[in-house]
């Protein structure tokens, strides 16, 4: 056997190590990792039992040069609460670093064998001061442990915390040097802050801190938030979720302290963590005890180490071998592989920005039940307006008017596929640092849109998850823009309770209860079925002004930043919601949602500023729970302005002001004539993306139908001398096609004509289309024809190549 050896400096060098493996007696698996094997074992000539880890080098990135200089770091550190290797030394293609034995194990495994759910909160403060000694200790030397979590915390026999791992597994998994920027990231995604994730610019200590949080967590509840999930799911789950935290009703158990100190480390900015040495000084670790008393409330009655670790390998084999499903298993393995302890996990980012972006959620995953649900729900507002118009059936507007029945399913369907279909696709990510005064900022864009939503100016002093929120959103059919904090409030965005409630369904159960808050009763209110699926409706889908982007749970993420924040700022959650606050803004389209709701037209300016519309979606809840009771002024929005006065179209007429570009006057007025065509000669915004015309053209069409059955009782009702006045103010509009209207019929000739000349368009798009497919089949023979040519000549060839070989073979 050859071997090598890399003495390590410090106390225990002085005893006397041997660098032989022939000294060692190696007995039963006390831990595994990615590439270590931990054994029990003993050292001959000292007679002291000891760890032994053992590293295969063949899989790890490093060089032995590399081994070499992390285990002379390793020799500086000497603290009582960091587990420093006795020595190491290299044999065959295994690195062995000899330790001393700690007998209880690692918190993981303990709470694995003895506490499922975690440990009490004075075992927890008191497992926790240690490691933040340790921690404080490593960062003080300059050093970022980067894999701090509850399966790198050991105890040994007497009940002393120690922090395990320092060094080795980093220096094994990292050719570079720890301060700097790196392509790949060490770590356990689960425990690994989202600035290590990002790769952008580096990271520091404060990744340390946030791990300890996510520790914290774990300690908590038995296992870390997300850890059921495949790597590049929990990847993507700290991006782009707000940070985990204690459930202040589900974890009733834990006191304030522990939810602040844990919310204190689990700040997305690590800027805005504490240091080690500031966390220490918590009031939470007030409560922790001593070494004994986590003897006595943690290691009494736990079988032996071995035995724990062997019954664990059982169990995780006995899970692998029932799940047969591949994602399963890739799930199972993960759970499995980081219940043994595994923490080093070395990817490349890019490979798994690649993955995630492949990710398409099947059709029976949440994601996609939650579009088909959302997308029934949309279907039932968007034919809300059809459904009242059925009981007009067989009155002229029975059948479609002013669209052709060919272009509406096919529109509608456009529509929905393209509201739909990207939620549960993304298509792209990326993780983005930056705001106006260098704090970081985490963020993840998906979709279809490469443009990145620059922060508004003057949110130079926000952090990353308000510049986040600043971000113009779209949701559903509107553009959202946030440029009010306010809008973070429970009340513009619905409950954040209900944001978990549509979150349950969309969210795997463990970031659900890991994501979860506290719960205020001020909330109650909002607990309205039909704000409820308008919520889920905007929880969930996104339309840009350029198309469709969207990402699932952007809105959640943003209440549970908000909510967080708030919590941090410690503004209580009813301050919170009278903060002042402006009602979220729509663009035109979906102030066509009240079905009595009249559209006023007017120049496109939705995306201008203050002028942006300004109907919330808890605006349109309302329109339509309560819109009958309403009476106001006419609201402006965007393109539109809708009134809130509950028009009955039988007894409304149109202004004789009023005109196709101004519909704004729209009010009871028994005897004004309408403005014909005007809903027929709005001009699209050529930018407005398909998915906002959809609503826009049913509404129009439906409109039209309401409006000509108006007209058409009106006109019945006119008198001689009404139609006369009808006559000239039709006869003068500037809209009118034909100046010579001598009856009611005339004017319905009219909008006819119009209906005639959009028949005939499409009827002429349908022979295009037909001649195309006559070409494409034309085109389809010809290469049909030109395949059986070159086929014949190769045949041809081929005969001919034989029968030359035949020949010279003949000849010779
Ligand atoms: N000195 C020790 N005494 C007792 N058990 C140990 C000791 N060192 C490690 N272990 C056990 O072995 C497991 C794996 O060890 P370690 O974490 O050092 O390996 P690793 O390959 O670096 O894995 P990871 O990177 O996941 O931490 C630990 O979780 C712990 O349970």
């Amino acid at each position: 056997m050859m071997e090598r050896s890399s003495q390590q400096g410090g106390g225990e060098t002085r005893k006397g190590f041997p660098l032989v493996a022939s000294d060692y007696k190696l007995f039963e698996e006390i831990g595994q990792g990615a590439s270590a094997i931990v054994y029990r074992g003993l050292c001959v000539p000292l007679n002291e039992v000891v760890a032994v880890k053992t590293l295969n080098l063949e899989k790890c990135n490093s060089n032995l040069d590399d081994i070499r200089r992390e285990a002379m770091t390793m020799s500086l550190i000497s603290h009582a609460n960091v587990v420093k290797a006795h020595c190491s030394f290299v044999v065959d293609q295994n690195l062995w670093v000899v330790m001393p034995y700690l007998a209880g194990g690692s918190c993981l495994h303990i709470m694995k064998a003895a506490f499922p759910d975690g440990f009490d909160e004075p075992v927890i403060a008191t497992v926790l001061k240690e490691t933040l000694k340790a921690i404080e200790y490593l960062h003080r030397q300059g050093h970022i442990h980067r894999d701090v979590k509850a399966g790198n915390i050991l105890i040994d026999g007497n009940g002393a915390v120690k922090l395990g791992d320092f060094g080795v597994s980093a220096c094994m998994f990292d050719t570079g040097d720890r301060q700097r920027s790196r392509n790949t990231f060490v770590g356990t995604p689960c425990w690994m802050a989202p600035e290590v994730m990002e790769q952008l610019h580096g990271y520091d200590f404060k990744a340390d801190i946030w791990s300890f949080g996510i520790t914290a967590l774990e300690l908590a509840h038995g296992h870390a938030p997300f850890s059921k999930f495949p790597p590049m799911k929990v990847l993507l789950m700290t991006m782009q979720n707000a940070p985990p935290g204690l459930d202040y009703d589900r974890d009733k158990r834990f006191s304030k302290s522990f939810k602040e100190m844990i919310a204190m480390c689990l700040v997305k900015d690590p800027a805005k963590r504490p240091t080690a040495e500031k966390l220490s000084r918590h009031s939470f670790f007030k409560q922790a005890r001593s070494a004994d008393y986590i003897a006595r409330h943690v290691l009494e009655g736990l079988p032996p180490l071995g035995e724990r670790v062997k019954n664990l390998k059982i169990k995780d084999a006995k899970l692998l071998a029932q799940k047969e499903m591949p994602y399963m298993e890739q799930e199972e393995r993960s759970q499995s592989e980081y219940k043994r302890g595994v923490s080093s996990w070395n990817f490349n980012v890019e490979d798994l920005k690649m993955q995630a972006a492949m990710i398409q959620d099947d059709d029976n995953s949440p994601t996609a039940r939650k579009a088909k649900e959302v997308e029934e729900v949309l279907k039932q507002v968007e034919e809300g307006p059809k459904s009242a118009s059925r009981g007009t059936e067989g009155s002229a507007s029975s059948s479609p008017k002013f669209l052709p029945k060919a272009a509406e399913p096919s529109l509608s369907r456009e529509s929905s596929s393209e509201r739909f279909q990207v939620p549960v696709t993304i298509h792209s990510i990326t993780a983005e640092t930056a705001n106006d005064a260098g704090e970081r900022v985490t963020r993840i864009r998906s979709g279809p849109s490469s443009n990145p939503v620059q922060p508004k100016s003057g949110n130079s002093s926000k952090s990353g998850t308000e510049y986040w929120r600043k971000e113009p959103t779209h949701i559903g059919r509107f553009d959202v823009f946030e440029d009010d904090p306010g809008l973070g409030s429970p009340k513009a965005h619905g409950s954040p309770r209900e944001h978990r409630k549509s979150e349950d369904k969309m969210q795997p159960r463990q970031e659900k209860e890991e994501g979860e808050h506290r719960k205020d009763d001020e909330r109650e209110r909002y607990d309205d079925g039909s704000r409820d699926f308008i919520r889920r409706i905007s929880s969930f889908s996104h339309v840009s002004d350029r198309g469709v982007q969207s990402y699932r749970g952007r809105e959640e993420v943003r209440d549970r930043d908000r909510e967080r924040d708030h919590r941090h700022s410690g503004r209580t959650s009813e301050e919170y919601s009278r903060t002042p606050q402006r009602e979220r803004s729509f663009n035109g389209p979906f102030a066509s949602v009240g079905d009595r709701s009249v559209m006023d037209h007017r120049p496109a300016n939705g995306h201008q500023g203050g002028s942006r519309s300004t109907l919330g979606t808890k605006d349109i809840t309302e329109e339509k729970t309560k819109v009958s009771s309403q009476k106001g002024p006419v609201l402006h929005k965007g393109r539109f302005s809708v009134t809130s006065d509950d028009v009955d179209l039988k007894s409304v007429s149109i202004h004789k002001s009023a005109s196709v570009g101004d519909l704004s006057s729209v009010r009871r007025h028994p005897q004004a004539p309408p403005a014909p065509g005007s809903l027929l000669t709005h001009n699209f915004n050529l930018t407005t993306p398909i998915a906002a015309l959809v609503p826009q053209l049913q509404h129009i069409y439906h409109c039209g139908q309401k409006q000509q059955e108006a007209l058409t009782h009106l006109l019945n009702s006119l008198s001689p001398s009404d139609t006369t006045s009808f006559h000239s103010f039709h006869s003068n509009s500037r809209y009118s096609r034909n100046s010579s209207l001598g009856s009611s019929g005339d004017f319905l000739t009219d909008v006819s004509d119009r209906e005639r000349d959009l028949l005939h368009q499409v009827s002429e798009l349908q022979a295009r289309v037909t001649t195309l497919m006559d070409e494409l089949q034309n085109a389809k023979l010809k290469s049909v024809g030109l395949e059986r040519q070159l086929n014949a000549i190769y045949n041809r060839e081929e005969e001919e190549r034989i029968r030359m070989e035949v020949v010279a073979k003949e000849e010779r």
